[in-house]
């Protein structure tokens, strides 16, 4: 799978155990960033950016890192044909594919240990969107409403 991901100096620790661990999984993982630890940094900038490689790169998937998740998701979110979900257990990030067919998981570094974010990134990872038909046409209204504003 190629997988990108962006993050704040909240997420940090996390964002460089991620890519580790994933690509001692196989996976191919791209660091949008930052590269460098800042105290005072600002997650939109390095998770809009990862949210965009995955809109321009058919079939990848990105997570975007913070202390919540929650800004990181937003962020993501802003980036037209991106659905980001914040993932904070394995069901929520099987679901996040399954239903919500999300390309992009925020998830926060401040709720969980180091492993347990991993679980949590590689069942998102590993799970594949359903397909049902009540999924889709809920997605259609979402991407539906994002073209017209209407
Ligand atoms: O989770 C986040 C946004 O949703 C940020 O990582 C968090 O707000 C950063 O906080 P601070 O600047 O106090 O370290």
């Amino acid at each position: 799978m190629r997988v990108y991901l962006g993050c704040d100096h909240a997420g940090f620790e996390l964002k460089n155990y991620l890519l580790e661990h994933l690509r001692g999984g196989g996976h191919d993982v791209t660091d949008l960033g930052p590269q460098e630890y800042d105290a005072e940094d600002d997650y939109p900038p390095f998770c809009i950016a990862a949210a965009e490689a995955v809109r321009d790169d058919e079939g990848s998937l990105g997570v975007v890192i913070g202390g919540s998740g929650n800004g990181e998701q937003m962020a993501a979110n802003k980036v037209a044909g991106i659905r980001a979900a914040l993932v904070y257990n394995r069901e929520t990030a099987a679901l996040a594919r399954e239903h919500n067919n999300a390309q992009v998981a925020g998830i926060g570094a401040r709720m969980h240990s180091l492993e347990e974010a991993a679980e949590i990134i590689d069942t998102f990872l590993a799970t594949a969107w359903s397909g049902a038909e009540r999924h889709q046409r809920r997605i259609d209204l979402l991407t539906d409403y994002e073209a017209k504003h209407a």
